[in-house]
């Protein structure tokens, strides 16, 4: 089956010479087309060109397809989520008028509530009922444009409650048109019944977790929140060595709530990615930018905590490649909106209306080791594409708040029409 797209006001392609995570200008390459049309044959990019020339290329193609005219639109590849917490059992909003009083998000955690309250619903939450309640959020993610998300563990806490979730992810990665990356963190918090004991879980999570979770191929990343009272910098090397040697790919909730030195340890052990930074310091953004290490910045987080916000300018003038994400989550950020946290990102953050574009599309697919498949239009990549109901991509930042997603085509098939799913 092959889809033609005519007729667009802008195809930004994202396409550029740089192969790896972007930094700086780099930032800023919109591949930016006017007058062509996108041709998508089965679930990749045939050709992205003026309508004659692919009329010439693929005569038999374009005679078959199934038109879609994007007048008035503009055309872009679908968004890239690349830090989620997308299984967990129940909700939190019972926090939200003790957090309005000026209880602090780590203070509710340290009562038994926060991550622990949602450690408890999701250790009781049978597999088809977290199953089935992470459909509905998936289904969401693509109304919003999102075809591929990262998914941490982390809920469980103990190896039979981690596996569930992770098999929850392993089942809708064969069955949901969403793409999902896992990641597992059980060193997301120390259960309560560590309480005082913390070094003994993270054996368990080193000698007993990890090996598991290796050997049955349940993750590809190996995820730490290292965070005073959660896990210290010394504790979360430990983790991170561990899942290395088990080829999990170390990243890093580093400097979210105070400073910890958690960007430098980022950089230090190789991580992919160090994710939230709102406190990161000076020396950590430079040693991050020296290594390479992406920054997943969550300004969602930042917005519903009434927390400072990551410094983003600062870190793409300083060299470090920038990924932007919803982090969603039941605690700290209960949003699918990937477009409100670009404009959180540009109105809190200092980023451009081009770097936030890259930032949820070619750098977040680098943040998850996707970067060949998707995060750009470009022939032979996966055809994930979203058609926005606007005439130019300044007013994705300038109407803010709204979701403009009209069509979602997702590895070649349309998914979501006129706003809807299918
Ligand atoms: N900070 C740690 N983990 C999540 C929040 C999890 C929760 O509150 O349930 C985050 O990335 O913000
Ligand atoms: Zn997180």
């Amino acid at each position: 089956m092959a889809i033609l797209i005519n007729n667009a006001n802008e195809v930004l392609t994202m396409e550029s010479d740089v192969k790896l995570p972007r930094r700086r200008e780099q930032m800023s390459e919109l591949g930016l087309k006017t007058e062509v049309s996108v041709l998508i044959e089965g679930d990749r990019i045939a050709m992205i060109a003026p309508l004659d020339e692919i009329k010439q290329e693929y005569p038999h193609l374009v005679g078959s397809a199934e038109v879609i005219d994007a007048r008035g639109k503009i055309v872009m590849p679908g968004l890239v989520d690349c830090h989620t917490h997308l299984v967990h059992g129940g909700t939190r909003e019972h926090e939200l008028n003790m957090r309005l009083a000026g209880r602090s998000y780590m203070d509710i955690m340290n009562e038994g509530g926060g991550i622990h309250y949602t450690t408890t619903k999701t250790r009781e939450a049978s597999f088809d009922g977290l199953y089935n309640k992470t459909v509905q959020h998936l289904n969401e993610f693509l109304r919003h444009g999102v075809t591929t998300v990262e998914a941490k563990s982390g809920y469980g806490l103990d190896l039979e409650n981690e596996i569930k979730q992770l098999y929850v992810v392993k089942k809708l990665q064969e069955e949901h048109a969403v793409d999902i990356v896992s990641t597992f963190m059980g060193a997301h918090a120390v259960p309560k019944e560590y309480k005082g004991n913390e070094d003994e879980f993270v054996k368990i999570i080193i000698e007993q977790m990890i090996p598991k979770v290796a050997e049955l191929g349940l993750a590809e990343f190996n995820d730490v929140f290292c965070e005073k009272g959660v896990f210290t910098p010394a504790q979360s090397r430990l983790i991170l060595e561990a899942g290395k040697a088990y080829g999990l790919t170390p990243k890093i909730h580093a400097d979210e709530i105070e400073p910890y030195e958690g960007a430098e340890l980022a950089a230090e052990v190789g991580a992919i990615s160090a994710e939230h930074l709102l406190v990161a310091s000076d020396e950590g953004i430079a040693a991050m930018a020296k290594a390479g290490t992406i920054a997943v910045l969550l300004p969602g987080t930042a917005f519903f905590l009434r927390a400072p916000y990551a410094r983003g300018r600062l870190m793409v003038d300083s060299g470090v490649p920038v990924a932007i994400s919803t982090d969603f989550n039941p605690g700290s950020s209960p949003t699918i909106s990937l477009p409100f946290i670009q404009n959180l990102a540009c109105m809190n953050m200092g980023m451009t209306m081009e770097e936030v574009l890259c930032a949820t599309t070619i750098n977040a697919a680098h943040a998850i080791k996707r970067a060949d498949e998707v995060g750009t239009l470009e022939k032979g990549k996966q055809a994930d594409v979203l058609i926005l109901d606007v005439p130019n991509y300044k007013q994705l930042q300038y109407f803010y708040g709204m979701n403009h997603t009209d069509t979602v085509i997702k590895a070649g098939d349309v998914v979501v029409k006129g706003g809807s799913l299918l």
